[in-house]
């Protein structure tokens, strides 16, 4: 007889999706393993979508695959009422009724929230399903406390084994944006950043809005969560932030689309004259965080081309860890670090990895 692991899935985006499909496709892996992924809600940003009776029944496979191909084509989710024997709740009614879920669910068959939104509003109910003894999986950073540092790398647990033995890392250095590693590398080819950060969003690496990566935000954010695993007591206030655009391009400033079509042509030209540059010192740009003894800071370095971060390519992240057994030579972890294919299969991963919490 299979383990039974209940979750709800927030936000059906482009990685909410890769992971309802990568659930329903790896059924028999997950029998042969004892273990059964019950998805008994999805959610976005509008509606939840939730079985009758979450203690008995589940969305089944037929309709979470209905659910990628609405989501995909720009419905909501409440356009698929109807289909089955669920409910649907929209706004406000959602929340409650997830903290229903999580209080009926979390002290009995056990419930994991899965945050794949990219919003802050999910944290209120967060943090109550954690109150009712519910766990949290999350591809979203915006709560800060995410396992999502480098998508699918094993960055976190890597760490965690280092620390764990009584080896204490005093330096990482990385690029951990998807986004920003492609961006970099492309621009080294003489592409235009207008041009190059249009495809990183439509390749599906930036997030929702593309400046929360050319902030750097997304970027502190993953920063913030290593220097906290490293024993740092910071808020992001404290790290040092370098964004490439200016405040006149913010969001509360530009739209998104004014800043897609116009703004980013603006910045074409210093981009490029930094690339021509760092190139001239046989040097290439990378987009790095810097996490040691009490500071952390993101931004912009010029590094040897032949370095481990100078060689990074598309969208990989390489990560820099240094310590007393990494001493000379760093631990480098590097691999894909955005796309909604190896994200979910991250996401996948952190669920079965919780599979003890469960009766
Ligand atoms: N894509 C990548 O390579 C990686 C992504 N991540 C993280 O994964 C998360 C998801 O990314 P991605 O799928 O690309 O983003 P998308 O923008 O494609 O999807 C976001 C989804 O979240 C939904 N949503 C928004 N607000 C809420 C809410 N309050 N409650 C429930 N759902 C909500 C949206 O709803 P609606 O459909 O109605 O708009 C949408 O379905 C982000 O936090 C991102 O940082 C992490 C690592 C890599
Ligand atoms: N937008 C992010 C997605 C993953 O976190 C990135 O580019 O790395």
């Amino acid at each position: 007889m299979s383990k039974n692991i209940s979750l709800i899935l927030m936000g059906c985006g482009g990685v909410g999706r890769q992971l309802l499909q990568h659930i329903v496709s790896c059924r028999s892996l997950h029998a042969k393993q004892g273990i059964h992924l019950r998805v008994v809600g999805v959610s976005d940003s509008k509606s939840l979508l939730v079985a009758s009776d979450a203690f008995t029944m589940e969305l089944p496979d037929d309709f979470l695959l209905e659910v990628c191909r609405a989501k995909s084509n720009g419905a909501s989710l409440s356009t698929l009422s109807g289909y089955g024997e669920f409910q649907v709740f929209t706004n406000s009614e959602s929340t409650k009724k997830i903290v229903d879920v999580a209080a009926f669910l979390g002290k009995s068959t056990g419930l994991a929230l899965v945050d794949c939104s990219a919003s802050s509003d999910t944290i209120p109910v967060l943090t109550q399903a954690v109150d009712l003894d519910c766990c949290v999986v999350m591809a979203n950073k915006k709560p800060l406390t995410s396992t999502m540092v480098g998508a699918g790398l094993p960055v976190i647990a890597s760490l965690n084994r280092i620390l764990s033995s009584g080896d204490p890392v005093h330096r990482i250095i990385g690029s951990l944006s998807g986004t920003l590693g492609y961006v970099m590398s492309e621009l080294e080819g003489g592409k235009l950043l207008s041009q190059v950060v249009r495809s990183a969003k439509n390749l599906g690496y930036t997030e929702p809005d593309p400046r929360d990566d050319l902030s750097g935000m997304d970027v502190a954010r993953k920063a913030l969560i290593l220097a906290r695993l490293l024993g740092q007591r910071i808020n992001l206030d404290a790290i040092k932030i370098e964004s490439l655009y200016p405040e006149e391009m913010a969001p509360s400033v530009m739209s998104i689309e004014d800043f897609l079509g116009s703004g980013l042509l603006l910045l074409d030209k210093n981009i490029q004259e930094r690339v021509s540059k760092a190139s001239l010192d046989g040097k290439v740009l990378r987009y790095v965080c810097v996490i040691e003894d009490s500071s952390c800071e993101v931004g912009i370095q010029e590094l040897p081309k032949d370095s481990a971060l100078g060689r990074l390519r598309g969208s990989d992240n390489v990560l820099e860890v240094y310590s007393r057994c990494y001493k000379d030579q760093p631990l480098v972890i590097q691999g894909a670090g955005a796309g909604n294919d190896t994200t979910a299969a991250g996401v996948l991963a952190d669920i079965v990895d919780i599979q003890d919490l469960f009766p």
